[in-house]
This record gives structure tokens, sequence and C-alpha cells, in this order.
């Protein structure tokens, strides 16, 4: 197959080196064309959509536009949806499509059509370039624009799962910890568009029983600045201190920031928060459901790792439910609580309330402070 040697991707597919190129374009703010039996499309995430492309692609001649919108995003715009949808875009007005796109007070103000396929690409794409979910979609007139890069639908749709058959270790070294000091960090690269994943072995486990786990999802604000919006920081370093303090265990930190939407939309969404949004609300308000997390690489990275039983240190049902699907023997009696802040009450009260979390407050009132 001369076609993967061409990119000289030796050994991977040539739609997954596709998907992974039109990932770094939508990132850099560029389109690209998309394809489905003989059908093809420019898409540009709404984020990147300014005045000067909107020129260029009116100069260009493409027709047909449409500015693509997730579910919860047509909710929010007073058109309730069980699907994705697209409105026209008759002419290609960047304040238009950023105030349908993005705006908090923004309302539809013209017809919603069904997404199609080309148009759930277009989401996922998106989603997996960690972008605004809101895609500008058109149809380029033949050699109109050139040097898009081209991938295909069906591709751009089974790229997570090739992605965890690809997850492969890529270095490990012990790194000792402050009251954790015989620590090894094991990093694993695939998963989830090329992010590395990091799993961090404390102690010595014994993989012939149930290993104590933390599935943890990055959060900068939280782990690292102690930021008091969320619990995050407390679970970390709690679970790392309980894992050393007892038979060892398994931190995987993911590199999931703000529940898979990636950090900027995360950004996004607290300001929202500081409009007086809940969690989820907010993230809806973006166009996001209520997680974007998927957990079936966490459990591949456990199987490399030789664990095959595992007691999960979590508070969150979808954790203990992937874990299981995935085929592993799961324990799931231990909590993590964080500390009770003023300014993350409402955050760990949503997520009892409305994701199902296992937040007992009276435990959280009952901890002694460090
Ligand atoms: N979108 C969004 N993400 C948030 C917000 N606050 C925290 N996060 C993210 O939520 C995730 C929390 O991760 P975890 O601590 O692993 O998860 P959890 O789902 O609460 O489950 P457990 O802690 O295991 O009970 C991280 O990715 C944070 O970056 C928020 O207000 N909005
Ligand atoms: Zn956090």
């Amino acid at each position: 197959m001369t076609t993967v040697v061409d990119g000289l991707g030796l050994g991977r597919g040539t739609g997954e080196m596709a998907v992974e190129r039109a990932l770094a374009e939508l990132r850099a703010g560029r389109g690209v064309r998309l394809e489905a039996n003989g059908t093809a499309v420019l898409v540009i995430g709404a984020e990147a959509f300014d005045a000067v492309t909107a020129a260029a692609l009116a100069t260009a001649g493409v027709r047909d536009a449409r500015l693509v919108l997730p579910a919860p995003r047509l909710l929010k715009l007073g058109a309730p949806r069980a699907q994705a949808g697209s409105v026209s875009l008759p002419t290609l007005d960047a304040e238009r499509v950023a105030t349908l796109a993005l705006r908090a007070e923004a309302r539809v103000d013209a017809p919603v059509a069904p997404a199609n396929g080309l148009d759930h690409a277009a989401l996922e794409l998106l989603g997996l370039a960690l972008v605004l979910p809101a895609a500008v979609v058109c149809v380029v007139p033949g050699a109109a624009v050139t040097g898009l890069l081209a991938v295909d639908v069906a591709d751009v749709m089974a790229y997570r799962a090739t992605q965890v058959a690809r997850l492969a270790i890529v270095g490990r070294a012990p790194v000792p910890l402050e009251g954790a000091p015989e620590t090894e960090f094991v990093v694993f690269r695939g998963g989830e568009g090329l992010r590395d994943q990091v799993a961090i072995v404390v102690g010595r486990p014994d993989l012939s029983a149930p290993v104590a786990v933390r599935l943890h999802s990055a959060c900068l604000t939280g782990d690292l600045f102690g930021s008091l919006k969320c619990d995050c920081g407390d679970q970390l370093r709690d679970s790392v201190r309980r894992m050393a303090d007892g038979e060892g265990g398994i931190l995987l930190y993911l590199d999931q920031e703000g529940r898979g939407n990636g950090i900027s939309n995360k950004m996004r969404a607290y300001a929202l928060q500081a409009q007086g949004y809940d969690t989820y609300d907010a993230d809806a308000a973006l166009g996001f459901d209520l997680d974007q997390r998927r957990f079936d690489f966490a459990a591949e990275m456990l199987r490399q790792l030789g664990v095959r039983a595992v007691r999960v240190f979590t508070n969150n049902p979808q954790k203990i439910a992937a874990l299981k699907a995935s085929g592993l023997d799961v324990v799931s009696d231990q909590r993590v609580l964080g500390r009770p802040t003023a300014e993350n009450v409402r955050y760990l009260a949503s997520k009892r309330d409305r994701a199902g979390h296992y937040i007992d407050f009276d435990a959280l009132a009952a901890r002694a402070p460090d």
C-alpha cells in the first residue's frame, strides 16, 4: 500500500493519519475537507470563523453554508432537539455565527434542520480537537479552495476506538513523592486524540488482589493551583496518600481537563458560572452533554499494567460502570471526599443531584480539617 508509506506513517492507517492531521488543522483555525460517499464539504470551527475567513469563502463561491450545533446548544437557543442540527447561513456573517455558537443571551433566528452524517462527523472532529463544538459547514465549488486536508467521515467516527487499540507505554521512571517515596510514573500515548496519559504506581500493589485505583481527570485549576471552585486537588493528594499508607495502588492521571471539554471550554464555562449558571448548565450552554469523558482507554492502561481487579476510589458511578463494562473486576466501596468550601458546595451538590455522584455532605462536614 503505497499510500501508507506516503506519510511515513508506517504501521498507521491512512484514515487515522488524516484524522490526526485534521485535528491539528482545526486547532490552528483552518478548515478541512470532510468526505462521505462522493459528497464533500468544508468544515471550520465556529470559533475560528472571523470576518476575514467569511469574506474569503464568499469570494471562493461556497454555497449551502450552515452552522451545525449540538443538541444542548440548540436547547439553549430555544430550539430543543434530540440530536444535533443546523441553521442555514445564506450570507457568511461571522458576527451571526459567533452569536449562535457562543453568546449566552442568543436565541435561534432561523429554522433548524436535522444534522446529517457529515455534520455529526464535523462535531466529533471539533470535540477531539477540544475546540468549541460548533461547526461552519459549506460546499466548496470544484477547484476554488486548494490545499485543504481531506478526511473521511467513516475514519472520523472510528477514530476513538482505534486509538484505544494503539495505546502503548512510551516512558517510565521512579519519581519519589512527598509521603509516597516509592512511586513510579508510567506514560502511555494514545487513547484520546494522541494525548499522553500517565499512570502513577504508588508502592508495590499486589496485582493478584483487587488493586486500589483512582481514575483522576486532570484539573489544572484544582490539582495544581488549589482552586476553591472544585474538590479535585484534595481528591488527588488524598488518593495518593491513602495508597502510600495502605497496600499501594495506581492513580491514572488522565488528560481530560474540564470533563473532557478542554481547558479553553472549561474557562468559557467558568465565565458562565460567574454569571450564575451551575456546572452542568454552563457546559450545556456551550453545547456539551453532561460529561464528555470515556474511560475505556483507562481500563486498557490498567490491563497493560497487569491489573485484573480494582478497588476504585471514586464517587462517580460512570467511572465504576465503565471499568465494569471493560471486563475488570470492580469493588467500588471507596469514596474520595474533598474539602467543602463556600465556592465548591454548589458544584458538589450539582454532581450529586444531576449526575448521581455519591457525595455525602454529612461525611464531608464531619471531616477533620487538615
Ligand atoms: N466542564 C467542567 N469541568 C469541570 C468543572 N469543575 C471541574 N471540572 C473538571 O471535572 C473533572 C473532575 O474530575 P474527577 O475528579 O476525576 O472526577 P469526578 O467525575 O468528579 O469523579 P470522582 O472525583 O472520581 O468522584 C476534571 O476534568 C476537572 O477539570 C466545571 O465546572 N466544568
Ligand atoms: Zn477541579
